[in-house]
């Protein structure tokens, strides 16, 4: 069995961060393995605390899993300190590590900020340059490339200045655009659209978490990057046509919607 590592914040309501990169990495066939970086409380309408994990304590998880264990691909989501961004980059540069996705998360759909300002150039410097695939959300584009982005000849321009920054690949997504789902896959020589028709809902939580665990699922799997992005865009599209009207507010995506489809549950529930 393939084995994945996501390095990422605890979401207590179970739709976002590492519960959704579990979910996410077990839907695929793929065992999963965590670093929690920090713990949120949070729900389907707010983040109300977050508690960060300490330097040290990061730094052995990654250690305990590498010393232990072979790993075929890492999915990286918060990490809001510049110390805890330097030390995950130190130990996988030491074991090293290969198929690293890293989601750079900025701030929750909630509003919440998941990257502390002083964080951003250890971003820049030191992560962008190890990933594999890197999927920046629009707002998230805008701050890298440092430019306003409005469709998509702006998407692809400012993935061309993202991807010049170190990633091997960048998929940007385009969930915040106001009319499509379209998301540009840039590898520093050419353009890709990934198309899929805006599906109407308002449980939208962890999305971006869960299309980066899939394409990190994919490569453990030994797929290239273009048909492990493309196969992961899918599995995320089915991933929102079902997902579940859970709480009150931002409900999350439903990872096991295919699973649940064989068995013959997705109505019961
Ligand atoms: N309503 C929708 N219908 C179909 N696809 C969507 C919809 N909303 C978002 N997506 C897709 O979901 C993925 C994540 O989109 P988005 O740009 O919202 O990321 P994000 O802001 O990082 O998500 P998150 O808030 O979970 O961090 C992209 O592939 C995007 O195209
Ligand atoms: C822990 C966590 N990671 C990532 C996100 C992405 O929005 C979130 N809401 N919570």
């Amino acid at each position: 069995m393939k084995k994945a590592l996501t390095i990422a914040g605890s979401d207590s309501s179970g739709g976002a961060g590492i519960q959704a990169d579990l979910k996410t990495f077990a839907a695929h066939g793929v065992f999963g393995m965590s670093a929690i970086t920090a713990i949120t409380a949070q729900n389907t309408q707010a983040v109300l605390a977050v508690a960060e994990i300490p330097v040290e304590i990061v730094g052995r998880q990654i250690d305990a899993i590498f010393e232990d264990i072979e790993v075929d691909a890492v999915k990286i989501g918060m990490v809001s300190r510049q110390t805890t961004i330097i030390r995950i980059c130190d130990r996988l540069r030491h074991h090293a590590a290969r198929n690293i996705v890293v989601d750079p998360v900025m701030v929750s759909k909630s509003g919440w900020n998941l990257l502390q300002p002083d964080a951003l150039a250890a971003l820049r410097s030191e992560l962008l340059p190890l990933a594999t695939v890197l999927t920046p959300n629009i707002p998230e584009a805008e701050i890298l490339a440092g430019m306003p982005i409005h469709d998509l000849d702006g998407m692809a321009e400012a993935a061309a200045r993202i991807q010049g920054l170190g990633p091997a690949y960048v998929l940007l997504k385009g969930g915040h655009l106001p009319d499509n789902a379209t998301d540009i896959l840039y590898d520093g020589k050419e353009i890709h659209a990934l198309r899929a028709a805006r599906i109407d809902t308002k449980n939208t939580h962890g999305t971006g978490c869960t299309l980066s665990a899939a394409i990190a699922a994919n490569l453990a799997k030994g797929m290239e990057v273009k048909t492990a992005v493309a196969e992961a865009k899918e599995y995320l599209t089915g991933a929102i046509a079902h997902a579940l009207a859970i709480g009150k507010g931002v409900g999350p995506t439903h990872h096991f919607y295919d699973l649940y489809r064989k068995a013959g549950w997705l109505d019961q529930f």
